[in-house]
């Protein structure tokens, strides 16, 4: 089976909640995803396998989730040169800000786009990888184009009571 275009990665089955939001706006522009658990700390060897044949394979941007000490779409980046864009998990101890700054503070030379905390900013990863592909497809910009427009028609000119 062909490699798809995006890769969905997360540190533990825990995440999904919070990453099916990204796989369910992939699944609306039509944009094939792969998804994998794959934690720096619990499966290391796994970590250094995704990232040193995601290139070859033929991914095109990888999306990385994780909680706490997000380590994962760091260490992912500095494996491969294919785009990570980070999702913070909402943490109950810390309310997602120990994986914001675990995952933003990168070091100069291995960049992770980071998204908001939560299920916002794994919609918003989606919506990323979306525009970094339509730029070389152009069905897919007119497909991202006309759900960026839908998205700005439903929204109300005025608030109602209920
Ligand atoms: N942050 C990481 C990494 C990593 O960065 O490699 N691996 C797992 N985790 C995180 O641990 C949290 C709790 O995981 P469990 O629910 O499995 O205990 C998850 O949010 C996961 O992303």
């Amino acid at each position: 089976m062909s490699t798809p275009p995006v890769g969905i990665i997360m540190g533990s089955q825990s995440d999904w909640p919070t990453m099916r939001e990204a796989a369910t706006l992939l699944d609306e522009l039509g944009i094939a995803y792969e998804t994998r658990i794959v934690s720096a700390h619990r499966t290391p060897d796994r970590l250094w396998d995704y990232g040193k044949t995601a290139a070859e394979r033929g991914l095109q941007v990888i999306i990385a989730g994780a909680g706490g000490a997000a380590h994962l779409p760091g260490m992912m980046a500095s494996k491969t040169r294919v785009p990570v864009i980070g999702v913070p998990i909402l943490t109950k101890a810390l309310s997602g800000v120990d994986s914001l700054y675990s995952i933003l503070q990168m070091p100069r030379g291995y960049p992770v786009a980071t998204m908001a905390i939560g299920a916002p900013g794994a919609a918003n990863a989606a919506l990323m990888a979306a525009g970094i592909l339509a730029l070389q497809e152009p069905a897919l910009a007119a497909r991202l184009d006309a759900w960026r427009t839908a998205l700005s028609a439903s929204i109300p000119e005025a608030p109602t009571d209920d």
